[in-house]
């Protein structure tokens, strides 16, 4: 029996892969197009969302960059934030984790303070309107030079304390983590902590790479460690969380279909395996969404829901008394109340 939407969603969840750039739905690209006098080449927003038709991960990048462009002000970076923050709240979303790509935008002159400042001020909003709290992950772009991303470092320390960790995204294949070895060990210097992006379109060396390079405590995707028993049994054995994305997997083409997704294989190895958006505005959904269609394709019943809403608290970079209190909500919801807190 399918889990009702409507309970899905009063689930209390924690979101620990979303780029707030893959937040930026087509109608506020637009408006803020139109603010800033940027011409675009297309009418409406679902024309622009007629677009959304990706062969891999470089072909969605190639628009992800693109659209990011109309982000120029400190005001859009709130604008951006708050709107996802009130989107993920709708769908049961009480904490999230959430990148940025600073190198995105002070490649375009933006300075990374504005970016910074403006997303805190969004969140801030969110925070004092109906509680959503929220941590900052800087992403470096593997993609582009090293030293640009010890640059981008320098210049986020300005804003440490408003950052909880990085991240490495972008294209992964030729681009190894290995390369980014010193960027993540001064992150590290810093107090910082480290997630980084692999097995997406990688394979499973891509994934013990950025363990071992980079030292990092969540793997975002790493879908592709089913690939290597060992590799798994090791995700295994450290409790390495992965920030699984069904629905990017799918519009991504990382994998032929929901059916034949890894997912179950890595939650039936006793990976600890938690559920994500990535960029709900391109990939048809947000957190709530992605809950919903894995547990219609894999017929998952409350326990198991409620097992991977679980997992997020335990990956997520939160203090133990929140954890403690979070696990209590998910533990009321699964004994069929309402989230006492909504
Ligand atoms: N799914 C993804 N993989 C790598 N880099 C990204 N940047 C934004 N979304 C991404
Ligand atoms: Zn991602």
């Amino acid at each position: 029996m399918p889990v009702p939407t409507s309970r899905l969603r009063e689930l209390p969840k924690v979101e620990l892969h979303v780029h707030i750039e893959g937040t930026l739905e087509p109608e506020l690209v637009l408006e803020l197009a139109r603010d800033a006098g940027i011409a675009l080449p297309y009418r409406d927003a679902d024309t622009l969302r007629g677009r959304y038709v990706f062969a891999d991960l470089q072909s969605f990048l190639d628009i992800y960059y693109e659209n990011l462009g109309v982000l120029r002000r400190r005001h859009d970076f709130a604008r951006l934030a708050y709107q996802y923050a009130s989107r993920a709240h709708a769908g049961g979303v009480v904490h999230a984790e959430v990148f940025f790509d600073p190198q995105a935008h002070r490649s375009r002159g933006v300075a990374v303070a504005d970016v910074v400042a403006g997303l805190v001020e969004g969140f801030d909003r969110a925070f004092g309107e109906f509680g959503f709290t929220t941590e900052l992950i800087a992403c470096f772009l593997r993609d582009r030079p090293v030293a640009e991303a010890l640059e981008t470092l320098d210049e986020l320390t300005a804003c440490r304390a408003a950052i909880v960790g990085v991240g490495l995204d972008s294209a992964e294949v030729g681009h190894p983590a290995s390369l980014f070895t010193e960027v993540f060990a001064r992150a590290a210097d810093l107090g910082l902590r480290r997630v980084a992006h692999a097995g997406e379109e990688g394979g499973p060396d891509s994934v013990r790479a950025a363990i071992d390079h980079l030292g990092v405590e969540r793997v975002d995707h790493g879908i592709r460690s089913v690939d290597d028993p060992d590799l798994v049994a090791e995700l295994v054995a450290r409790q390495m969380p992965l920030t699984v994305c069904p629905l990017s997997n799918v519009r991504l083409q990382a994998v032929a279909d929901l059916a034949v997704h890894p997912l179950p294989d890595l939650i039936a190895a006793g990976v600890l395996v938690t559920i994500n958006s990535d960029d709900p505005a391109y990939f048809g959904g947000y957190a709530d969404d992605n809950f919903a269609v894995v547990a219609d394709a894999f017929a998952l019943d409350d326990p198991a829901l409620a097992a991977l809403a679980d997992n997020s608290v335990t990956a997520s970079f939160l203090p133990d008394a929140r954890k403690a209190e979070l696990r209590s909500r998910i533990a009321a919801w699964l004994a069929g109340g309402r989230d006492p807190v909504r």
